[in-house]
């Protein structure tokens, strides 16, 4: 069995009399230690999808197995304890906490985590060694997403989602958070997914899930995936 295998899964909205279906039968398996990405436009159903993998939302319908068991029936206390252990995330925003070092903020996340990673080779390893004093304020943007990153995988998640994490940034910080990410993945072993609405990012990764109107339309698998140094957009 593959390591996330999602099965008919279905998310609607209820607003006043009217129902959004955010996701319509959406199935996908992804592989151990593969960088995926979740390809698709504004509103098509993929932060759904990726809340519903994290634990941080609940589908109505559907098998959602991650590494042999099925999250969809957990219970709150069962996806709490999911969210804190088994997955990382990074978001557009960074979501860093004012008021705490880089080093602070990555410690933070590894003591509500029981497989935590040191603190301080995590921080290395997305090449934030010499900026672990500093605030958040006092970090460029790509910095602060690398310490976001650091924070994520320092719990050593099973899975790390990333919610269009270079939506905020220049072109050129994008591809470096992208190379992180990338690097991340090779040099960790851990399971990255992505979401981006820019078809160009496709070829770095290993396995490409296109989502329209909330149904998958497509899954690629790139034989060999492109370093990020070599993709252009
Ligand atoms: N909490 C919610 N309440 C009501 N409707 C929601 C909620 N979350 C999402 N939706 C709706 O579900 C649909 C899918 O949203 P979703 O955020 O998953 O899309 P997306 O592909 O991630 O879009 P974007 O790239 O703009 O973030 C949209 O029509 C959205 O308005």
């Amino acid at each position: 069995m593959s390591y996330i295998q999602i099965t008919d899964e279905y998310k609607r909205y209820k607003i006043g009399e009217n129902v959004v279906v955010a996701n319509d039968g959406i199935t996908f398996s992804v592989e151990k230690g593969e960088l995926v990405i979740i390809l698709g436009p504004s509103g098509a159903g993929k932060s759904t999808v990726l809340n519903i993998l994290g634990g941080m939302d609940t589908c109505d319908e559907g098998q959602v197995i991650i590494d042999g068991t099925d999250i969809a029936k957990f219970n709150n206390r069962q996806l709490t304890s999911y969210r804190r252990n088994d997955v990382g995330f990074v978001f557009q925003f960074y979501n860093l906490v004012q008021n705490l070092t880089a080093r602070e903020n990555v410690e933070l996340a590894t003591q509500i985590s029981k497989n935590a990673l040191d603190v301080d080779q995590t921080l290395e390893l997305v090449g934030l060694s010499h900026r672990k004093d500093n605030f958040p304020s006092q970090l460029s943007g790509g910095e602060q997403q690398r310490v976001s990153i650091a924070r994520a995988i320092a719990k050593n998640p099973k899975l790390l989602l990333c919610d269009e994490p270079t939506g905020a940034l220049d072109y050129k910080t994008g591809k470096q958070i992208l190379k992180t990410l990338q690097d991340t993945c090779k040099n960790t072993g851990t399971t990255v997914i992505i979401i981006t609405h820019n078809s160009a990012l496709a070829p770095i990764a290993n396995r490409v899930i296109k989502i329209n109107d909330a149904k998958v339309r497509s899954v690629e698998i790139n034989q060999s995936p492109v370093p990020v140094e070599s993709i252009e957009w």
